[in-house]
């Protein structure tokens, strides 16, 4: 999805244009589509059969706006109950998260509140907070209203929408979301020919140029 008909370096920058890099987290219930809209974000693919995730995964992705190249550094954390407690070597120092939850089931949507809260007590008080409504191919089996979670989110001040990694509905869109409203400022930018390695930063890791 990244540089579409733009002239692009190797690293996924676009000539000319500003870069800027941000560590993104993925936090839900275990099952909710975490990975799986990761996967679809950054390889354009889906998997009926998913592995549950260990510990964390992590990938990079680069979106394109107008004159700045954003790129995402995003730890897909680990779902189950048990990895709870590694939770926030990820999303300290974060500049943006997706919360997501599964519209067809509301325990995932309860979850996913904790975790709001969880951010905004914890996490770095700037933080891009985006809640996604995933699944939203089974419609036929939703129990989430999208006006609860919608109104849920603009009282909480997240970035809304539902979303399905099945069919891609949506999921570059939360990404591009959050990148237009990620503050672009001197610390978080590099001139046109930065040339960037990104290697897996440690969990902690908070400022978001190399
Ligand atoms: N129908 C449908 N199934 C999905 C969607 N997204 C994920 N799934 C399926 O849901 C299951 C769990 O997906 P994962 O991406 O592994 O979920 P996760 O939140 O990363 O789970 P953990 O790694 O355990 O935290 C898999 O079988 C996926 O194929 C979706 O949008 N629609």
């Amino acid at each position: 999805m990244a540089n579409r008909g733009m002239a692009s370096r190797p690293n996924g920058q676009v000539a000319g244009n500003k870069m800027c890099q941000f560590k993104l987290v993925l936090l839900g219930e275990s099952a909710v589509g975490k990975s799986s809209l990761v996967l679809r974000f950054v390889k354009g693919q889906f998997h009926e059969f998913q592995e549950s995730t260990i510990g964390a995964a992590f990938l990079t992705q680069t979106v394109c706006l107008e004159d700045t190249t954003v790129k995402f550094e995003i730890w897909d954390t680990a779902g189950q109950e048990r990895y709870h407690s590694l939770a926030p070597m990820y999303y300290r120092g974060a500049q943006a998260a997706i919360v997501v939850y599964d519209i067809t089931n509301q325990d995932s949507f309860a979850r996913a509140k904790n975790w709001v809260k969880e951010l905004q007590r914890q996490a770095n008080p700037n933080i891009v907070i985006a809640l996604a409504g995933n699944k939203t191919d089974l419609a036929n089996q939703r129990t989430v209203d999208f006006e609860e979670a919608q109104g849920y989110s603009e009282d909480n001040g997240l970035l809304f929408m539902e979303t399905s990694a099945k069919t891609a509905m949506n999921v570059n869109d939360v990404f591009l979301a959050i990148a237009k409203k990620l503050p672009k400022n001197d610390q978080s930018m590099q001139s046109g020919n930065a040339n960037l390695t990104v290697e897996p930063p440690p969990p902690s890791r908070s400022q978001c140029c190399a």
